[in-house]
């Protein structure tokens, strides 16, 4: 790492000779390799980005020049060339850097990322304020072949291709999203790979044929014309250049050399915008990673010598995401009519088991969640049954679908969202903590919880059964450890179930909190506050008969949900008591996360944080109680004084 530990900044980069650079690449690809073996985190797709942000902080000047990375999760090498070689072992811990690009990190990361295809829209627009300003500075956004289909990024080309603005676009096309890219774009992309390679391999062709005596003229011609056709067919032209991009490529992306000369040539170009098609590896650089892309794009610690992943010792029960796998197979295998749906994200949603088994009902639309939802509506509109497996943080991308496509019209949807709460590692731009809040308002969806991976196979099915729109959530992760031996059972709408009945307490717990509010009501009781534990499941329609008993009956109820507080399931209790007029009668204490975002960190470490566990949850309980004790106290003796005549 000798000559890394000389770079602190892209000028000391920039100061080195060109041929230099594939050795600083190298080191870097080391250090990357080596810090990943020990934490984890987005190894594969960050070791195929290496030589690309080598050149980039080569050719450009930044940070005068803006890169723009999109999801940035491919970034590792821009942070480490970027000031942060040092810090980059704290990556994705609390405290520590971040996974993705932050503006408040560094002044290198221009525009943060984390959801992807939004690249193109920001540098668009840094590029059209540069403009106003009468600058000259270049903006570059770096997007995968994957994102590029995304809906955001060919808004953005469409509107930077007919403003012809000074823009570059460098694509990094691995042929792989999170797995193997879809889609017909990927298809173009291949096609011009073909193209190009055939392209090269007839021109070789074209002069051996020319040299044959007497015809070979004639053939070359022949030859040429069927390569020019080609040509037109798939070559950027077909694509690229009628939406006003000029096309540059395809470029080795792990060739410094020939990116850096490929990016000055798009510097050149000032009457309109560029796009760079670089072809990198996923994995680059690390055998394990690269013969297994599709594992490898994010990964735990593991055997540098081996590519073995490094399991932590004690067995985990199976994650909430396998368990909805399994029953979502379990119940396809049963009823024809349903089908499931991921947005890029099969193995992480578990829809990879149907893609599998049920070809032709389970299909992966790529980046793309605003169709998947629409689509999912399209299929619900012929009697179909949806279920649109999306992650909690990506499904935000798709409300307006939620609303205008799928509630209004009452389509039978069901949303599994996944990775629903504290995520962990992947900080903000990922925790799902939003969900409740923007379900719960749009009339017609009802809005569940499981309290462990039982009852989410029992919600799977109820959604099914259900006729209209209809979400559950789930945390990343295991489960509870609870027996999955049992069928799957129909659960009724809007009906909660007592855990645990006693005191002048109720807990109210939604979804994954419900497990850790029974444990914390087994500590209070040691201590001799009663509880009542009730596993609320729905936020709405909430179980206002159950709720409403309890307010007229318990002096404190406390909820607790692992979401943001405001508008979510505490929301909806303190809404049902205004409207019934219960709020003076009963103190309810709401236990949420607050309105701030969360950092990235251990997922425990940030659920104690925010008291979503059972010592936060014991602790909070336990003082509202003392507090409503000592003002019962004081009223007592007031009285007994004023009684007293005191
Ligand atoms: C809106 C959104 N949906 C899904 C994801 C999950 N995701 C992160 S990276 C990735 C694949 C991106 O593929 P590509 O852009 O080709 O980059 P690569 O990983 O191949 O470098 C996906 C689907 C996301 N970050 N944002
Ligand atoms: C970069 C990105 O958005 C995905 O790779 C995401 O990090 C996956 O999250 P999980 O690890 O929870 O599946
Ligand atoms: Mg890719």
């Amino acid at each position: 790492m000798e000559l890394l530990q000389t770079i602190n900044s892209p000028e000391d980069l920039r100061r080195l000779p060109l041929d230099l650079l594939p050795k600083v690449a190298q080191e870097v690809r080391q250090y990357i390799i080596e810090t990943m073996s020990r934490i984890g985190g987005h190894t594969g797709a960050s070791l195929g980005a290496v030589e690309l942000a080598v050149a980039l902080h080569y050719a450009f000047d930044t940070p005068r020049d803006r890169l723009v990375w999109d999801v940035g999760h491919q970034a590792y090498a821009h942070k480490i060339l970027t000031g942060r070689r040092d810090q980059f072992p704290t990556i994705r811990q609390y405290g520590g850097l971040s996974g993705f690009l932050r503006r408040d990190e560094s002044e290198y990361d221009t525009f943060g990322a984390g959801h992807a295809s939004t690249s193109i829209s920001a540098a668009l627009g840094m590029a059209i304020a540069r403009d106003r300003k009468g600058e000259n500075y270049h903006v570059c956004a770096i997007i995968g072949d994957a994102s590029l289909p995304g809906g955001m990024a060919m808004e953005a080309i469409n509107q930077a291709g007919h403003l012809k603005t000074r823009l570059i676009v460098l694509l990094n096309d691995n042929e792989m999203s999170i797995a193997p890219s879809v889609g017909a774009l990927t298809g173009y992309l291949n096609r011009i790979r073909e193209a190009q390679g055939y392209h090269r391999f007839k021109d070789e062709i074209g002069e051996t044929l020319r040299s044959i005596p007497g015809v070979g003229e004639r053939l070359h011609q022949a030859a040429k014309t069927v390569k020019d056709a080609i040509a037109a067919a798939v070559l950027p032209g077909a694509l690229v250049n009628e939406l006003g991009f000029k096309y540059i490529g395809y470029i080795d992306g792990h060739d410094t050399t020939a990116l850096v000369r490929a990016l000055r040539e798009a510097q050149q170009i000032k009457d309109g915008p560029v796009i760079v098609h670089a072809l990198t590896v996923k994995g680059k650089g690390y055998p394990p990673a690269e013969k297994n892309r599709y594992k490898w794009h994010a990964s735990g610690p593991f055997d540098i010598s081996t590519g073995a992943a490094i399991k932590s010792a004690k067995p985990s029960p199976p994650t909430y995401t396998s368990v909805f796998s399994n029953a979502l197979c379990e119940l396809m295998a049963k009823d024809e009519r349903i089908v499931a749906i991921t947005a890029a994200m099969p193995d992480g949603t578990g829809v990879d088991q149907a893609l599998e088994k049920f070809p032709g009902r389970a299909f992966d639309v790529g980046i793309a969640e605003q169709h998947a939802v629409t689509f999912a509506a399209g299929l619900a509109c012929e009697g179909l049954r949806p279920v649109a497996a999306i992650y909690s943080t990506f499904l935000q991308r798709a409300f307006d679908q939620i609303v205008h496509d799928v509630c209004i019209q009452n389509l039978h949807v069901v949303f599994a969202m996944d990775r629903a709460g504290i995520v962990g590692a992947d900080g903000p731009t990922h925790h799902g903590l939003l969900d409740i809040a923007y379900m719960r308002i749009v009339p017609n969806m009802v809005v569940m919880a499981p309290k462990d991976e039982a009852e989410l196979r029992d919600m799977l099915l109820t959604a099914i059964e259900h006729t209209g729109p209809i979400c559950f959530r789930y945390p990343r992760g295991a489960g509870v450890g609870v027996p999955l031996d049992r069928e799957p059972q129909l659960l009724e709408i809007g009906k909660a179930e007592i855990l645990r009945d006693g005191g002048e307490v109720a807990l109210l717990a939604y979804g994954s909190m419900v497990h850790p509010s029974l444990r914390a009501a087994e500590q209070l009781a040691k201590e001799g506050i009663e509880t009542t534990v009730v596993n609320a499941r729905f936020a709405k329609p909430l179980d206002a008969e159950l709720i409403l008993a309890l307010a007229r009956t318990k002096r404190l109820i406390v909820t607790v949900e692992e979401a943001y507080l405001a508008g979510g399931f505490g929301s909806a209790v303190m809404e049902l008591l205004e409207e019934n007029g219960l709020l003076g009668r009963v103190r309810l204490v709401r236990m949420g996360v607050p309105d701030r975002w969360v950092t990235h960190g251990d997922q425990k470490l940030l659920l104690a944080k925010y008291g979503l566990d059972a010592d936060g949850i014991y602790s909070r309980v336990k003082e509202s109680w003392e507090v409503i004790e000592e003002r019962r106290v004081r009223r007592k003796r007031f009285e007994v004084d004023s009684i007293g005549g005191g």
